[in-house]
């Protein structure tokens, strides 16, 4: 560790810094242990980004300098251990889960080493639980990396890739200086910096904890007892999630991706969190939903457990929504419109088993629809909510005014229905209108949607009465008496 200062320096993005540590006499990756945080604005090292990678890299070297000094010890024999009475107990963060208050977790000092360990101020909660160390060195490097919402941190990037090469460096060098002394290579040992990896807390489920399902809800009282996702003809609104892959950009980023769909009903969301004494960890949270669905789950697979049953319903004479929810890029479209002719979404799929369900000989009676006056019509109505205003997508978006009945029911005042007669010419509606919406380009998706929409299928008899009803939102919720939210991640 005699030099490659600037070497150092230049791959933590340090630098420009260079000039100021040579001015004070820092020429040597060694001089670095000396540095306190009282030293950094000495060096021009005010920003507090750079404040932090200059901390990691003085561990770094701390580290590397106990390791040299304690192999050295071993190698001399236990004797000398006498002669050093402040022998240095391991890193140790203890973590304190069972106080509910905001107590400090306190690190031991050591008293051997010329720093003092910042005791993290991280809220200690039993809601949180260590469960284990789960990331190897690349996968914290990983996680490490990045914040929360996945903007890479260089520092933390560069840091264990260039510790790791320091360590190798070192740990050569002090193997040739062995070899020269004629020492035995000492059994292999972990650095500081190869056992330091995130430790994972699960943020556990108490009463006050409301995240997911509500804990009064049958769903949630039956799966806690069976353990199983079963869902009772009962529950007449279904939440599920759905989680798409990283996109190829945020993968070129190198963004971590923070959610897991657990089994089919649990979400987890690793939130990275880093302490005062900069230790990384990262905060587990559980959700639970209806249903879950991972990236590998297809615009079928989500149709079948989601809308088909909706389909059902309205055949029966009822009403139901569909309503996609997420922020910009999280796949609302791509679920409800698909993202090729050879992969529809829920409208087309929807479509398809309506008109299916309409071919069937005695469809009326047969399926229990209320059909005596004869055929049924399909009707579509498409409008968008954009600015708190509405406006017509098949009327040239014409301005629509929401109002109430005289039964205090809202209704779309002026809106357009057009009547199809085939799955085409429902999906060429659909698609007439969604050019019409609204769009931009935001920080995620640079063909974003800017509006809520709102598709209706109304199936309506000869008399033009109101048969069967489905609502396909995207964005926004109206009152709904049967319906699945479909959530994106
Ligand atoms: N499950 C998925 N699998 C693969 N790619 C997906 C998935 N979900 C979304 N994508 C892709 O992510 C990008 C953004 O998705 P999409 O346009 O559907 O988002 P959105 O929620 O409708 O966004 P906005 O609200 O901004 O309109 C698209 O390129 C889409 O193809």
């Amino acid at each position: 560790m005699t030099s490659c200062l600037y070497e150092c320096l230049y791959e933590v993005g340090l630098q420009q810094y260079y000039p100021q540590f040579a001015a004070l006499g820092l020429r040597r990756l060694s001089h670095l242990s000396q540095l306190t945080m009282e030293d950094y604005p000495r060096l021009g090292v005010q920003d507090m980004m750079d404040r932090t990678r200059l901390f990691h890299l003085v561990q770094l070297v701390k580290g590397i300098e106990d390791e040299d000094d304690s192999d050295e010890k071993e190698d001399r024999g236990a004797s000398t251990e006498a002669v050093c009475p402040y022998r240095k107990p391991p890193p140790c963060r203890q973590l304190d889960f069972s106080a509910h208050s905001t107590k400090l977790t306190q690190a031991t000092r050591n008293p051997c080493a010329d720093y003092t360990h910042t005791p993290s101020c991280r809220p200690q909660t039993d809601r949180e639980t260590p469960i284990r160390n789960v990331h190897t060195n690349r996968e914290t490097q990983r996680q490490s990396s990045h914040t929360p919402t996945g903007t890479p941190k260089r520092s933390a990037r560069i840091d264990k890739k260039t510790h790791r090469c320091h360590i190798d460096k070192v740990k050569s060098r002090n193997s040739k200086t062995r070899e020269e002394k004629g020492l035995a290579d000492p059994s292999p040992r972990k650095s500081r910096l190869q056992q330091e990896v995130a430790q994972v807390y699960r943020v556990k489920r108490t009463p006050s904890y409301s995240y997911g399902l509500p804990m009064s809800s049958s769903a949630f009282s039956t799966r806690e007892l069976t353990g199983q996702a079963s869902v009772s003809a009962a529950e007449r609104i279904r939440v599920c999630v759905r989680k798409r892959p990283l996109s190829r950009s945020e993968e070129r980023r190198g963004e971590t991706d923070v959610v897991t769909a657990g089994d089919r009903d649990r979400v987890l969301v690793h939130e990275q969190k880093e302490a005062v004494d900069l230790t990384q960890y990262v905060l587990q949270h559980e959700f639970y939903f209806d249903e879950v669905f991972s990236e590998a789950c297809t615009n079928e697979d989500i149709y079948k457990k989601t809308a088909w049953p909706l389909i059902q319903h309205i055949f029966n004479g009822g009403k139901a929504t569909c309503f996609a929810y997420g922020q910009t890029g999280a796949g609302k479209t791509h679920t409800m419109l698909g993202s090729s002719p050879r992969r529809p979404g829920l409208y087309a799929l929807a479509a398809h088993d309506i008109f299916a369900r309409l071919a069937q000989p005695k469809a009326g009676s047969g399926s229990g629809l209320v059909c005596s006056l004869g055929p049924i019509y399909v009707c579509v109505s498409f409008f968008e909510i954009y600015c708190g205003q509405l406006y017509d997508l098949l009327d040239h978006r014409k301005r629509l005014f929401a109002r109430e009945d005289g039964q205090g029911v809202v209704q779309i005042s002026g809106l357009r229905e057009v009547e199809v007669q085939s799955v085409a010419a429902l999906l060429e509606v659909i698609s007439w209108g969604s050019r019409g919406r609204s769009r931009g380009m935001s920080g995620v998706n640079c063909d974003s949607s800017r509006s809520h929409a709102l598709v209706q299928i109304h199936l309506r008899d000869r008399m033009q009465q109101l048969v069967g009803r489905s609502c396909w939102f995207q964005s926004f919720i109206d009152s709904l008496d049967s319906g699945i939210l479909i959530c994106h991640c």
